[in-house]
């Protein structure tokens, strides 16, 4: 038998689940898959829709985990160049607003993660209770994520200082497994960059700003972009942030599958 999970999985599993059930329906074709460790129940539950479902779809990763996991999954692996219109994509989030603007990139993968987002007609966030807040920044404490050509990058952080983040900012290090830096899916830098409450209120302008910087290539700040973020609680329940403002709680009813 397998371990039974910890609450946490749970919730990621619940708010992964009830997602693909709201969103992926037989006419859709192409499919992108995000990134974190609340994505893999996402391809989970599209697998579970059955190979006639699947037999027509082309899936798009967000960077090599994603890639990883359509492949493992038998799942047929697509290209954003071969298909640059998504139907839905589905992807985790460090931190969601009230809005649904969210904080992306702990996994490093922002700019691809934000193509597919843009490309996608409906772009649907997947997160556990602990992701959500009113301010960005106030439960995901690591900073905005920002990739950035590594070429001037010092520069860069001087920039990231005058429009307000923490002068202790730097680059994001690989730790134990790698000396030196964390070096994204397309060969660039990762910058955490934390700012005070009073920028993270009013985080498109912010991103307005990040995005004018020369050499940075994607920040980690996705407004305006979500249709719906799902959230699995606690008590097996997920709620439902929706574009349009409304709220929503539905009991699940997969969490025992
Ligand atoms: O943006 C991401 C990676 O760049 C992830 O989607 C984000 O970090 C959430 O991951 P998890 O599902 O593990 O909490």
């Amino acid at each position: 038998m397998s371990k039974p999970l910890s609450a946490i999985e749970a919730a990621k599993r619940l708010a992964a689940y009830t997602a693909v059930d709201h969103h992926i329906f037989p006419q859709h074709r192409v499919i992108g898959i995000g990134s974190g460790s609340t994505v893999p129940y996402v391809v989970e539950r599209i697998v579970a829709q059955g190979q006639e479902a699947n037999r027509h779809r082309v899936f798009i990763p967000t960077g090599f985990q994603s890639k990883n996991l359509i492949v493992d999954a038998g799942l047929v692996l697509g290209d954003i160049e071969q298909f640059p219109n998504i139907d839905v994509t589905i992807d985790g989030a460090d931190e969601v607003d009230d809005h649904l603007n969210c904080i992306k990139g702990g996994g490093g993968c922002q700019y691809r993660e934000k193509v597919l987002a843009e490309a996608a007609t409906t772009f649907v966030l997947v997160a556990d209770y602990r992701k959500k807040s009113l301010v960005l920044g106030t439960t995901w404490h690591h900073g905005v994520p920002l990739e950035l050509v590594p070429f001037g990058y010092a520069r860069v952080l001087q920039r990231l200082v005058a429009l307000g983040a923490q002068p202790s900012v730097t680059l994001r290090m690989a730790g134990a497994a790698k000396a030196g830096p964390v070096v994204s899916d397309n060969g660039n830098f990762i910058v955490d960059a934390i700012f005070p409450e009073e920028r993270m209120r009013h985080p498109t302008e912010l991103l307005k700003e990040l995005k004018g910087l020369t050499g940075i290539v994607e920040v980690g700040l996705f407004c305006g972009m979500a249709k719906a973020a799902y959230f699995g609680n606690e008590d097996g329940s997920v709620t439902i942030r929706k574009v349009d403002g409304s709220v929503e709680e539905v009991a699940a009813v997969h969490n025992d599958e």
